[in-house]
């Protein structure tokens, strides 16, 4: 019968010394891209009240595809799967859309971005 290691035990120091090491640089990348997130949905957030005060609709397909292209290029460049690039791009950019439609109809959650100040 096999037994699954659950991390709890008896793991050579070495190597839990190097899987601390690593996630310690995962826990780094992670905290990173949390951050970048939220700069990204501030902007985003910006943009969705620009379009309900002008009118404009809430997703550009043309846009995007140019988004989706120029990613696919620098995950290839990067040797990141393009495909999971693009996945990961569109996910995000569904839940923006889904913001700008509830900007649009006035739903909002403010806990989602302040609307840019006045100009
Ligand atoms: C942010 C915008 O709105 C939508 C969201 C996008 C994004 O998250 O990058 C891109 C295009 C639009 O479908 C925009 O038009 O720039």
């Amino acid at each position: 019968m096999t037994t699954s290691n659950t991390g709890t035990g008896d793991v050579d120091p070495a190597v839990r010394e190097e899987l601390g090491r690593l996630r310690d640089s995962i826990d780094n990348i992670d905290a990173a891209v949390v951050h970048m997130l939220a700069e990204r949905f501030k902007c985003t957030q910006q943009v969705g009240h620009l379009k309900a005060e002008h009118h404009l609709p809430p997703a550009d397909p043309a846009r995007e595809s140019r988004q989706i292209e120029r990613l696919r290029a620098l995950a290839e460049s990067a040797k990141l799967d393009p495909a999971f690039a693009e996945k990961f791009l569109n996910f995000i950019i569904a839940e923006v859309i889904r913001h700008h439609e509830s900007i649009a109809s006035g739903t909002d959650d403010p806990a989602n971005g302040p609307a840019p100040t006045a100009h």
